[in-house]
């Protein structure tokens, strides 16, 4: 049996609605992704298991990873052996946290590697991008490609290759904060304004463009002073119980970015130390999560899904 790990991310990395996202590895060496084991069987079979798992469809056919799984067969590979297709659901639903995207990266990569087929990154990217698109409301790569390559993307259809990875500062840590409700993915979308006026538009593009020349160039401070969500922060706030209390108290712990992971509910503290990461997340359990929530001190995972050996 082959096993595939598809790491958590976090889509829009606040100054980059859609176009920008971020493997996470938790420092204390935890899985924080989704898993699919493969193997051949005398006929198709599909399970999933987990955490988590309880909260997905109960039926196979509206389980994106079957989805993935009988889209591969009919489409790209009809004479792969038949196989046995376990997906064990490690991350919460609607948590922000690329959740859907996990599950089809690492099907996805599990059927590339089982069948042979040796697609290119563009194909794949694309192929995993068209099931995101079906439950999200919008065809974004920002969970897609940082869930597959691993490290920060800078990434949309525009961009070479569908992704450019950016460097990072080594000393960041991110706190991730799941509070234990779900928030779903295109309900969040639903709230953002059709329309960007033109100025707006305008200083998101400065930003944004800033942001990744000055992480090229090793600026790492000035790039996090310009981390800033005018596109869908605002709108989503009003969603997120406990966003606002968050966004005053944890500068005053150190976050040098409070920010919104994805469409939320998790909230992301981008840290530049370990002391002040960790006074985060203590505020963070104290304040943002319930019975159900969790949090993980993390930095940027970097290879991205792989197979577990
Ligand atoms: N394997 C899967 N993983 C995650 N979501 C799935 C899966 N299969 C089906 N779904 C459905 O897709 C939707 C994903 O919701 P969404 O809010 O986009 O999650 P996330 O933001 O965590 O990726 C839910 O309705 C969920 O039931
Ligand atoms: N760019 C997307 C990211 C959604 O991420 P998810 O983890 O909440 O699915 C958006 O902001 O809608």
């Amino acid at each position: 049996m082959r096993k595939f790990y598809a790491p958590a991310s976090i889509g829009n990395f606040c100054v980059g609605f859609d176009s920008l996202g971020a493997a996470i590895a938790p420092i204390d060496g935890q899985l924080l992704g989704d898993v699919v084991s493969i193997e051949e069987a005398p006929r198709d079979q599909f399970s999933c298991v987990g955490k988590y798992a309880h909260k997905l469809p109960q039926e196979a056919q509206d389980n994106l990873a079957f989805q993935c799984l009988t889209h591969f067969r009919s489409h790209v590979k009809a004479d792969m052996p038949s196989l046995s297709l376990t997906l064990e659901k490690r991350l919460p639903v609607g948590s922000g946290l690329g959740s859907s995207a996990c599950s089809v990266v690492a099907t996805f990569a599990a059927l590339n590697a089982f069948a042979g087929t040796q697609l290119s990154q563009i194909q794949m990217i694309e192929l995993m991008a068209d099931f995101e698109a079906k439950v999200s409301g919008a065809r974004h790569y920002d969970n897609i490609t940082p869930c597959y390559l691993g490290g920060l993307q800078l990434t949309a259809e525009l961009v070479p290759d569908r992704a450019l990875a950016l460097p990072v500062d080594p000393n960041w840590y991110i706190v991730v904060a799941y509070p234990g409700f779900a928030l779903n993915t295109a309900k969040a979308r639903a709230v953002l304004a059709p329309e960007l006026k033109l100025g707006d538009s305008v200083a998101f593009a400065q930003r944004l463009s800033a942001f990744c020349a000055l992480l090229q160039l090793h600026r790492f401070s000035e790039a996090v002073s310009l981390m800033q969500d005018s596109v869908a922060e605002p709108s989503r706030a009003q969603l997120i119980d406990g966003y606002s209390d968050a966004k005053l108290s944890l500068p005053e712990l150190g976050a040098s970015v409070v920010s919104i992971s994805g469409a939320g509910p998790t909230l992301f503290a981008l840290c530049p130390t370990l002391n002040a990461a960790q006074q985060c997340q203590s505020w963070l359990e104290s304040n943002y999560l319930n019975e159900h929530g969790f949090s993980h001190i993390c930095q940027l995972d970097s290879a991205g899904t792989r197979e577990l050996v």
